[in-house]
């Protein structure tokens, strides 16, 4: 079948190729013409996915936002989540009435703190039953290499979740299904501030003890924030939860970790975001991770000690301190 991918980033183009594996046709959109022309003319997206040498042939690339959705059974959203809402504004008219919608966004909207279900259904005027999300422990540079992963696809309508999981099922890249959508976008947006986190103890010189500890709390956190939004807490410790945040606390293929390890290292914001290759989602994130804990009235002390880091340059042990800064509590 025809799968549109909106975003020509680095996952966009992972699953674009994980999808065409899979036996179907993938037509990537994209606004940088450089990047059309290089996935077109040399199977190639050397600016996002430069480890790929070549993509397979049943993908090609466009501009055109019509031409890119036309006739698509399926459309995958792999764009930056804040530009989301605005960049998909302009597909709203052209996504056909029975086409499934895919975002692979890890991100809050921090205008909003809005999920990115949300944010699609709003901007495509979307039901909620052709909205799919799809979340995992899988880093681009790791599934693009066609290293054995596996991923969580989330839907209320669990055809539509088969239909997602049936396009993207190949020997090395494995998914599950499920009915919590609310629970693997809290999963997938919450770990960024973590992994921000833990990069910046690691950047500074801590070892497995301080990044189990920031971990740990912050799967806590995390899953109390879920659970008080209404997820259902099983889904923080799966595939998508603890399995995503070993993965990106783990990794310096990590965007968010590295970002953090620069700010560890002693960079600056402004620094750490011009050395960063590709979108850190954990940094527009984090405001919005504090404002959604005081709304839902749940303790944020890692996403508040890390909002200060990105607001106010606090350094790594006044972070660390932060988080203890109420005493002594009960685990
Ligand atoms: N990389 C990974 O390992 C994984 C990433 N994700 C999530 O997937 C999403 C995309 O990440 P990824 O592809 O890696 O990030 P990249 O930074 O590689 O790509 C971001 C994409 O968003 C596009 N974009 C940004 N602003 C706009 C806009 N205003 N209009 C249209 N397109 C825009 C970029 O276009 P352009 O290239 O032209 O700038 C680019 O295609 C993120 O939410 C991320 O958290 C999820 C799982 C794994
Ligand atoms: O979500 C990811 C792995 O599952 C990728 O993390 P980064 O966006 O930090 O690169």
């Amino acid at each position: 079948m025809k799968i549109a991918v909106l975003g020509a980033g680095a996952w966009g183009t992972t699953v674009g190729q994980v999808m065409a594996d899979a036996g179907n046709d993938i037509v990537m959109w994209g606004i940088e013409p450089v990047i059309i022309d290089d996935i077109n003319h040399n199977h190639r997206n050397t600016k996002r996915l430069p480890s790929v040498e070549q993509l397979p042939a049943s993908m090609t690339a466009t501009t055109d936002r019509k031409q890119a959705v036309t006739g698509a059974e399926i459309v995958v959203i792999a764009i930056a989540a804040q530009a989301a809402r605005e960049a998909l504004a302009a597909f709203r008219e052209l996504i056909e009435p029975q086409t499934i919608v895919v975002s692979l966004m890890k991100g809050l909207e921090r205008s909003t703190g809005k999920r990115m279900d949300e944010v699609v259904c709003e901007a495509l005027g979307l039901d909620a039953d052709r909205f799919v999300a799809l979340s995992g422990p899988n880093l681009s540079k790791e599934v693009a290499a066609r290293e054995p992963s596996a991923t969580v696809i989330a839907s209320a309508n669990q055809e539509a979740a088969m239909k997602v999981a049936q396009a993207c099922v190949t020997p090395y890249f494995h998914p599950f299904v499920s009915h919590d959508v609310i629970g693997l976008e809290y999963c997938g947006s919450l770990k960024n501030v973590v992994a921000l986190a833990v990069g910046m103890a690691r950047g500074a010189g801590f070892g497995e003890n301080t990044a189990a500890m920031l971990e740990t709390r912050g799967l806590a956190e995390l899953t109390a924030l879920g659970e008080a939004a209404g997820a259902d807490p099983r889904t923080f410790s799966g595939l998508a939860g603890v399995g995503d945040l070993i993965a990106t606390c783990g990794s310096p293929l990590s965007r968010n970790y590295t970002f953090g390890a620069n700010l560890g290292r002693g960079m600056n914001v402004a620094q750490a975001t011009q050395a960063s290759n590709g979108v850190a989602e954990g940094v527009p994130t984090t405001a919005a991770v504090v404002a959604l804990g005081k709304r839902l009235g749940v303790e944020t002390p890692l996403a508040c000690a890390m909002a200060k880091v990105l607001d106010e340059g606090i350094s790594c042990e006044q972070m660390l301190a932060e988080l203890f800064a109420t005493g002594i509590t009960v685990e």
